[in-house]
């Protein structure tokens, strides 16, 4: 497996993604596609924060790669009209890089914190105390004769984004006002995204193009963006440029990237999992060395996706195969196949856990 091939159904961002994601982002809360609870709710945050005239209640978003936490944070900035700072959990090792973020900080600005499950324990505890009394406890000196002496900073909003919810601790996640849940995008959501795309783009997409594209970008607007440019690409050197549902359909399929959005490994590792284990139970390593990959690649990379699509269930004797995985593969179970939510069903206790 390249990587390339991968790259194009993963979420995370790579270096083609970041050079065009600046100019595909929209700009305002308007624009901003899908979501549309946490649109309505972010919209009322902040209106009553600008009818008080104060600074916004922190805001805490969450969700896997690739759904607009950024872009959501930017809007954030704009529809308050005020400055954006932007930093990372990684980029803080030490309180001290805190510090000296917060203290610069004026009043009402924005301060993005990306990837906020991957700050230093020591800045978490600044965090606190910063986010609730806007206070800093700067500490000079060192041993027994440091002292602690309480800076004020100005009134700011913490914009946090993490795709790790779980792993934020308690209190950190307490101080947040208002929770943002991101969730993946409906087929629609994804045609609308791709349309304004392809106008930004300056690229003619049809609308049965945009519907494919859509179908095969996992819910997710950044591989939706991803597979427009490839289409493009597509269109451009073997067509006349416009992209049609034939073109789209040539070259996703090119790019093995299959309707419901699966890639090579995916369809090697349900289709292992129909022909060589007859559709289950197995072992994630047995399956994994069926496909010539490490336990680990088949269960972070393309496990996932497969279970969220209802093609494989994870039963305490193994993984097993559904009844759509042998639709989607165009392949017979055969009549004593194991069926993933059936056996689930059986699998504690021996009894059956619906009730
Ligand atoms: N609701 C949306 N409407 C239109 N475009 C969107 C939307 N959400 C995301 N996008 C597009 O998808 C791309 C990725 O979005 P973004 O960078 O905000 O994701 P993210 O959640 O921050 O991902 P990561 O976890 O990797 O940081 C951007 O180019 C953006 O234009
Ligand atoms: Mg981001």
């Amino acid at each position: 497996m390249s990587e390339h091939e991968r790259d194009l159904v993963s979420a995370d961002a790579d270096l083609d993604d970041r050079a065009v994601e600046g100019a595909l982002r929209p700009k305002r809360l308007e624009d901003f596609v899908g979501q549309e609870r946490v649109r309505e709710q972010l919209s009322l945050v902040l209106r009553s924060a600008q009818r008080r005239n104060r600074a916004p209640d922190h805001i805490l978003m969450s969700g896997g790669p690739g759904l607009g936490k950024t872009t959501l944070a930017m809007i954030i900035a704009a529809e308050l009209g005020a400055p954006l700072r932007i930093t990372s959990g990684p980029a803080i090792e030490r309180s001290g890089d805190l510090a000296a973020v917060l203290s610069t900080l004026h009043e009402g600005e924005v301060l993005f914190l990306d990837e906020i499950h991957r700050m230093a324990r020591p800045a978490e505890e600044m965090l606190y105390v910063a986010m609730e009394d806007f206070r800093v406890d700067v500490i000079v000196g060192k041993g027994p004769g440091a002292t602690a002496i309480p800076l004020d900073i100005a009134p700011f909003t913490l914009v946090g984004a993490t795709t790790r919810a779980g792993l934020l601790p308690a209190p950190l996640r307490d101080r947040f006002g208002f929770v943002a849940h991101m969730d993946f995008y409906f087929p629609e959501e994804l045609e609308r995204i791709l349309n304004r795309s392809a106008g930004l783009l300056d690229v003619e997409l049809g609308a049965d193009a945009a519907g494919e594209i859509a179908g095969r970008s996992r819910g997710t607007p950044r591989i939706a963006n991803r597979l427009l440019r490839r289409v493009r690409d597509y269109a451009e050197v073997r067509g006349d440029g416009r992209l049609t549902l034939d073109t789209a359909r040539a070259a996703l399929d090119l790019y093995e990237v299959d309707e419901k959005g699966l890639d090579r490994l995916d369809r090697a590792v349900l289709y292992a999992l129909l022909r060589r284990f007859r559709g289950g139970p197995v072992g994630l390593s047995t399956l994994a060395v069926s496909v010539g990959e490490e336990p680990e690649t088949v269960e972070v990379v393309a496990e996932p996706f497969l279970v969220r699509s209802g093609f494989i269930a994870r039963t305490p004797r193994g993984r097993v195969a559904t009844p759509e995985a042998w639709a989607h593969m165009g392949l017979t179970p055969p009549p004593d196949a194991a069926f993933g939510a059936a056996t689930a069903l059986f699998d504690e206790g021996g009894e059956p856990t619906g009730d």
